[in-house]
């Protein structure tokens, strides 16, 4: 068996799928590498890790460098509770202001401005910022973040009760398109998976079973989330019912809806194919 580099979301996001392997339910024969979305994806496609949730819109830009993991990916059907929107004004009210979003994400910034473009028709200016809701707030009118830091940024909202406008933005796609959203999708390199056929199909079912795991101890998972982030149950309750894992036909369809508006909108350069591994491939 080969030793294999896992990549893992430090947010809660990912808590579901990991904490089976994090605890060591289900043995895996390597390690995992914990970083926000755009450094596992930097790092899977420079070939430092072997399997990594990637953000989806970098699978659509190298696509042919990877399969992805049947049965599995980080989604949502409306809310999301962890892709936010943070505005001074409404966003309809947003025309030429200045935008601040987190370089942590690299798929969410892309449905940001394709909401912006042809959901609500307005101009507004981008800046990547690496900094928390309060300074980027100061920075310009409005603010993307995702993961822990918005949800933690969101509960300061409601504590403080800061006057901004919060949008979710896997409920604005969805008022958009009827859609769902899929922001990242677990993939595996290429070539080490033709090369290992075996590892490939035992990452897959590894994953789907901690996932399992994950779904069937709710109220663990829901102590754990709150000691790691401090967050209140009832809203990680909540975000456990709400995120969603799936990768079924109707998700890949609201992927490959996606993929549609980022190439209308000159983000990615051709219509992007679904390699699936044990679809796409004989898998030895
Ligand atoms: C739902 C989320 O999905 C994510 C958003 C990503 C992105 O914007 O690139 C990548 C992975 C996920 O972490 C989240 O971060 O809360």
């Amino acid at each position: 068996m080969t030793w294999l580099s896992l990549g893992q979301i430090e947010y809660l996001n990912c808590l579901p799928v990991y904490h089976a392997l994090e605890e060591g339910l289900i043995p895996l024969n390597g390690e995992l590498v914990k970083g926000p979305p755009t450094r596992l994806n930097r790092m899977f496609l420079e070939g430092v890790l072997h399997c990594t949730p990637l953000s989806s819109i970098e699978y659509a830009k190298h696509a042919g460098d990877c399969f992805i993991l049947p049965h599995l990916s980080i989604a949502s059907d409306g809310r999301v509770a962890s892709v936010l929107f943070f505005s001074h004004l409404p966003v309809t009210e947003l025309e030429g202001k200045k935008i601040c979003v987190t370089t942590a994400s690299a798929t969410s910034v892309v449905l940001l401005r394709i909401l912006f473009e042809h959901y609500y028709h307005v101009e507004v200016e981008f800046h990547p910022v690496k900094a928390d809701l309060k300074t980027m707030l100061e920075m310009g009118e409005g603010v993307l973040l995702i993961g822990d830091n918005a949800m933690q940024a969101h509960q300061l909202v409601i504590r403080e009760g800061l006057p901004v406008f919060v949008t979710d933005l896997g409920q604005a796609w969805k008022d958009f398109t009827g859609e769902k959203m899929v922001y990242a999708l677990w993939v595996i390199r290429r070539e080490f998976a033709e090369a290992h056929p075996q590892e490939a199909n035992a990452m897959a079912e590894l994953l789907y079973s901690s996932l399992k795991i994950g779904m069937n101890n709710l109220p663990v998972l829901v102590k754990k989330a709150h000691r790691r982030t401090g967050l209140p149950p009832q809203v990680l309750e909540d975000y456990f019912h709400t995120i969603r894992y799936n990768f079924d036909d109707s998700y890949r369809r609201a992927l490959l809806t996606f993929y549609d508006y980022a190439y209308k909108s000159g983000i990615i350069e051709e219509r992007v194919k679904l390699f699936i591994w044990g679809e796409d491939t004989c898998q030895g």
